[in-house]
């Protein structure tokens, strides 16, 4: 049984406590193990002196001991071991409370490598808490690049690479090399074993890079493959529905109150290619903000309705589900046709009703949000299924969806701009169409980034505009992570507002954590012209569409990212009124100062998302994790940009040559694909 597969417990040194602490690190194999990756390392190859330590610093120390150990109990419930040692430059003396057994293990004469933090305390030299390694070896702890492993409770750093070290030992001769020669000779990569010994523990900073490298590229095409043949899948399964030429939508579409761009008519064109198709669709519409997805997706249903299906349409929030259906039922109003809204907040009697009739296939269209995707739901012949997806879904949560049909066509929206690389990576299982035009007589949407000493001049502004007959949008700041301090922020500047500067103006709060009954008026009054400004979190910051509304204040607009600053702003600009966005902020940072010139610069959600890629730390807002693929090991999409391009064609290439991996040298490759995807995504078959 000695495998790759053989359980962590039966590693010299692990047994069935540490296996225990191992699982909750996800580590239960040799492999995971093999694949746990320092999260970063500290070099101990420099020795120091004894003469140059500085309180407060890590140092390495090459020393003999010079005196014999001292015990002294200064307290009860507190003992102190202290060991003397020397080198030529100076006297110290290595420190651990409460660890009374530390004392035999010294000599007088011996030699230590010593690693850790200088205390300087009455005049002494301390190394508090050191490790060591004895008789002047090169050992485990001391002499060269120490890897630091993310840990668990009672699991010390120590213990993980005593484990590491053991694995590699008796296990890296049986981990085969899943990429190719010529793969490996192409893209000039080290071979596994070497990449996972020294990403454990590197020798120098160039082995480490050679092996990050090399595992990267694996992690990443190995991603871009499963992503590619999960599409491939779909669309050569022939069983989808063909739906019917509809002549009647030319004229739905005659009788709209505008005219589709041509970027609008081009994308509708390839779904309805691929609606009539026998292959089920799976595509993503990406458009910027207020660039005309809802009509898309109301011609998607009216076709799929009108050939005898049953579609879906399912939405982030609540507020968003019921503006989707108001604006659906408006657009077919004159059709005989049944839509129902089925969010958490209908009454269980009504929701069973509705239930019911989506059952008997007596309802057309049903939008909504995750209440859809329960397994009380279902449908009697669901033959298209959209998300608007705003970066809040899943490959999961679609695949949900999905399947509560039989094989229906996916259409999923998305007003998050992308750069091609990551939207084939994040969406890389669907086909893509972009909507890459606005509607005509769109006026930019003049944005001002401006500090809070001007406040009083922007609320006066925003009350000329409301004068004028216009809305406004006020967003509160952001407060870390923590929902009800934002609604406490909410509600504060909603006071102030009200009692300060809007005494005369009708004035409503709107954050996340009220009942959607509220949620939901309070959004139909903004639209009614009801209400003059809407104060609040960023609940509004997807889809809300109130053409009138021509101005946004956004407060603290720093702690924002660009493509949520972007999103916010689509909030107005969506009529016929010049629209005006002001971001209020007081932050010095580089980064802030530079996002705010992006913004004032520029509307078009493509450029600022390139911009964002390249100003921000990775990882900001949009984490692997909400879109449902697999969590990257070591692989980082906006670092590893370089990369992930190279895998990426060469993965298409690889495909090309070989479109279900069928042969020898491609069957690892295949295996740990297979793997990957596993628990994602079920009844996935690469045949
Ligand atoms: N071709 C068009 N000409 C004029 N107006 C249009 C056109 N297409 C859509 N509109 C209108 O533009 C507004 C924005 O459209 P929609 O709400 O579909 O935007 P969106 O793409 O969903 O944007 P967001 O992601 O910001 O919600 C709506 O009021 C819609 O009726």
């Amino acid at each position: 049984m000695e495998n790759l597969n053989t359980s962590i417990q039966y590693v010299k040194g692990v047994g069935p406590k540490r296996a225990k602490k191992l699982k909750r690190l996800n580590i239960k194999t040799v492999e995971d193990m093999l694949y746990y990756f320092p999260r970063t390392y500290e070099d101990r190859r420099k020795l120091n002196s004894i003469k140059e330590c500085r309180n407060g610093e890590k140092v390495n120390l090459k020393v003999i001991v010079s005196g014999s150990p001292v015990i002294y109990r200064p307290r009860r419930g507190l003992s102190i071991t202290k060991v003397p040692v020397k080198d030529e430059t100076g006297l110290a003396f290595l420190v651990w409370f409460n660890q009374e057994y530390m004392a035999k293990n010294f000599k007088i004469g011996e030699i230590l490598r010593v690693n850790g933090k200088v205390k300087i305390a009455y005049n002494e030299i301390q190394i508090q808490n050191p490790v060591f390694d004895k008789n002047d070896r090169k050992g485990e702890k001391v002499g060269k690049i120490i890897p630091i492993y993310p840990l668990t409770e009672k699991l010390s750093n120590n213990e993980m690479i005593k484990i590491a070290n053991n694995v590699l030992k008796n296990y890296i001769d049986k981990v085969e090399d899943c990429l190719p020669d010529v793969i490996r000779k192409n893209f000039n990569l080290i071979s596994v074993n070497d990449a996972l010994k020294n990403i454990h523990f590197p020798k120098d900073r160039k082995c480490y890079i050679k092996a990050r490298q090399r595992l990267v590229f694996e992690e990443l095409l190995i991603l871009q493959l499963g992503l590619l043949m999960i599409k491939e899948n779909y669309s050569n399964n022939k069983n989808g529905i063909k739906f019917n030429k509809v002549d009647e939508i030319k004229k739905f579409i005659n009788t709209l109150p505008f005219e589709l761009t041509n970027a609008q008519k081009r994308v509708f064109k390839e779904i309805e290619q691929d609606m009539e198709s026998d292959k089920p669709m799976n595509r993503l519409v990406q458009g910027d903000v207020g660039s005309g997805k809802t009509i898309i997706a109301v011609l998607s249903m009216l076709k799929a309705v009108m050939s005898g299906y049953q579609a879906v349409m399912m939405a982030p929030t609540e507020i968003l589900a019921t503006q989707h259906y108001e604006s659906i039922k408006e657009f077919l109003n004159n059709y005989n046709i049944e839509i129902e809204l089925l969010v958490g907040s209908v009454p269980d009697k009504r929701k069973k009703e509705i239930l019911k009739k989506i059952k008997e296939g007596k309802i057309d269209i049903v939008v909504g949000t995750h209440a859809l995707i329960q397994d009380t739901v279902e449908f009697d012949k669901l033959g298209l299924a959209i998300t608007d997806e705003q970066h809040r879904f899943g490959v999961r949560q679609r695949a949900k969806l999905t399947q509560k049909g039989l094989n229906p066509d996916v259409l999923v929206m998305t007003a998050t701009p992308i750069p091609r690389t990551l939207a084939l990576i994040l969406y890389g299982d669907l086909d893509i169409s972009i909507i890459d035009e606005l509607p005509p007589g769109r006026k930019k949407v003049e944005t001002y980034a401006v500090n809070s000493k001007m406040k009083k001049r922007v609320y006066d502004f925003v009350k000329k505009q409301i004068k004028e007959g216009r809305q406004a949008y006020i967003v509160c700041p952001l407060v870390e992570e923590s929902d009800s301090l934002d609604i406490k922020s909410a509600t504060e500047l909603y006071e102030e507002l009200s009692n300060e500067y809007f005494t005369d103006l009708r004035l409503a709060l709107l954050h996340g954590k009220m009942n959607a009954k509220d949620k939901d008026e309070i959004m139909a009054k903004f639209k009614n012209h009801e209400i003059d400004i809407l104060i609040s979190t960023t609940v509004i910051e997807v889809g809300v569409n109130v053409p009138n509304a021509n101005i946004i204040v956004i407060e603290n607009a720093e702690r924002f990212g660009l493509a949520q600053l972007h999103q916010l702003r689509g909030r107005v600009g969506r009529g016929k009124y010049q629209s005006y966005c002001i971001l209020i902020n007081d932050s010095n940072s580089k980064v802030a100062r530079e996002r705010m010139k992006i913004m004032e610069r520029t509307n078009n959600g493509f450029v600022i998302s390139e911009k964002d890629l390249e100003i921000r730390g990775p990882g900001e807002f949009f984490g692997t994790r909400q879109h449902g693929i697999p969590d990257l090991k070591i692989g980082n999409i906006f670092r590893d940009m370089d990369m992930l391009k190279q895998a990426q064609k060469l993965a298409l290439k690889i495909l090309e040559e070989d479109r279900h991996l069928q042969s020898e040298k491609y069957k690892k490759i295949k295996n740990k694909i297979i793997n990957l995807f596993k628990d994602k995504i079920k009844d996935i078959s690469f045949n």
